[in-house]
């Protein structure tokens, strides 16, 4: 039936405008994909300085993690064949081994040794046992066997081995693995540039100082604040290249000036296909337009293009299509760009505490956040200019292309916005 409707027409079918090609929205990232590369450039940097930094090339171990078999716990220290079942009593050795202040020499068979959680192991104890399971006079100490063979050690690198590969090229470092390079004995490493990425905001109607009154006509640029803090918590360098009235010529200078310092553009506003929507045209006209309606919603007129050879993401104007559309198309390609690799957000299965019915043709994001049931709520409006919804929410619940009917109860796919590296909110 359906091959006896003519294309133009097939849209109907998705309940989607006529007349335009409605690129769905894992077409449009496998374009971008296929024209995104890494930035080239590398700096050595100190490992505490790494945070979020993307490693150019693979770390490799300097030392092991722990660099000699320790203990893991404060008590006494023995050869273990020196034990056996029932009732132990070893004379206690003098000295002893803390973390720092190793035991000198080798502990004679059959003794046992103070020793302190993170000391190292001395020649003859291979087998620690708990403090609170002895009894000492300080001239001998009493435990129960038998003992595990080994038991409260920590065999050295076992975490770890000196020149394994501690961490591999395209790695974001985090917090932990700054404390994993340290403990390995490495001290910089080599990472990519960090990526810069340039903001304007377009619209006549827009007043960029909220110092300055509003005239009632007018609207505060609430775009630009969120979109650079956004860039900035992703560990971008930022370039604002301010608000733009809807004038083609000065918007295309902007983005000239963009593109001259960047790595990647976001414009806001002037998207669609109004008489003062003159991003979408200046794109078509003067960029590479790759996609410009994409089957999304909220964000259908998100325009996907090269300026001058640098990727432009042109964001609807309004504010939660501008999110929405930062996150699922911009967020995977600034980490291609950055080295990090293409990666989409990691989201998990939730039961709906909501209803909704939806047509096929597009994807749809609804701002939401889990009840304490861990079920996804949604925000009651879905009007892409309520951004009191996107601050309310945790997370976005994504439905997929097909159609679906979601009763109360039934799984959905909630992605939340830590997933898009958003750490504040919520
Ligand atoms: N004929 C059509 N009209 C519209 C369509 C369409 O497909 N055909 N799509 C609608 C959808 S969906 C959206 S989203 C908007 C997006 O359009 P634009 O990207 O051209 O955005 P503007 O018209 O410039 O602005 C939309 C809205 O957002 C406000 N805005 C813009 N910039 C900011 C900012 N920096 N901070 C806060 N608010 C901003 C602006 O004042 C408008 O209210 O188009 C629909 N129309
Ligand atoms: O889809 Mo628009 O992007 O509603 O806001």
């Amino acid at each position: 039936m359906s091959d006896l409707i003519p294309p133009r027409l097939r849209n109907d079918c998705f309940a989607m405008p006529q007349g335009v090609t409605w690129v769905p929205v894992d077409a449009a990232l496998d374009r971008l994909r296929a024209v995104l590369h890494p930035v080239t450039a590398t700096e050595d940097v100190a490992v505490a300085d790494g945070l979020g930094r993307v490693l150019a090339v693979p770390v490799t171990a300097q030392r092991s993690n722990p660099p000699l078999p320790n203990a893991a716990v404060d008590g006494y220290g023995f050869a273990h064949a020196a034990t056996g079942d029932g009732v132990q009593r070893l004379p206690l050795a003098v000295g002893r081994s803390a973390a720092g202040q190793p035991f000198d020499g080798a502990l004679p068979h059959g003794q046992a040794l103070r020793i302190l959680t993170g000391a190292v192991l001395p020649d003859g104890v291979d087998t620690v046992v708990l403090e609170e399971d002895c009894a000492t006079d300080g001239q001998t100490v009493a435990f129960d066997g038998p003992v595990r063979a080994g038991a409260n050690t920590r065999r050295a690198g076992e975490d770890v081995a000196a020149g394994a590969q501690a961490l591999p090229t395209g790695r974001m470092l985090s917090p932990a693995d700054l404390a994993l390079l340290t403990a390995l004995g490495v001290a910089r490493v080599a990472v990519h540039r960090r990526l810069r990425v340039a903001v304007l905001s377009t619209g006549t109607e827009l007043v960029s100082d909220p110092t300055i009154t509003a005239v009632p006509h007018q609207i505060y640029d609430a775009n630009r604040p969120m979109l650079l803090a956004l860039l900035a918590g992703w560990g971008c360098e930022v370039v604002d290249l301010g608000h733009a009235p809807d004038d083609p010529a000065e918007i295309a200078d902007r983005l000239d000036a963009g593109a001259l310092g960047a790595d990647a553009i976001l414009t806001s506003g002037g998207a669609s296909a109004g008489d003062e929507d003159h991003v979408a045209r200046l794109l078509r006209d003067s960029g590479t337009l790759s996609s410009w309606r994409i089957a999304i919603k909220p964000g259908r007129p998100l325009a996907l293009a090269m300026w001058q050879g640098v990727p432009v993401f042109g964001l609807p104007g309004n504010p939660v299509a501008a999110l929405i559309c930062t996150l699922v198309f911009a967020r995977p390609a600034l980490l291609a760009l950055s080295g990090a690799g293409w990666r989409q957000p990691q989201g998990f299965t939730v039961p709906a505490a909501f209803a909704k019915r939806k047509k096929a043709g597009r994807r749809e994001f609804l701002r939401a956040r889990l009840n304490d049931a861990g079920a996804a709520e949604v925000f009651a409006s879905e009007g892409s200019g309520r951004i009191s919804g996107l601050s309310w929410a945790t997370g976005l619940v994504e439905l997929p292309d097909a159609a679906c009917d979601v009763a109360q109860g039934n799984p959905v796919r909630f992605i939340p916005y830590a997933a898009f590296g958003l750490s504040f909110g919520g």
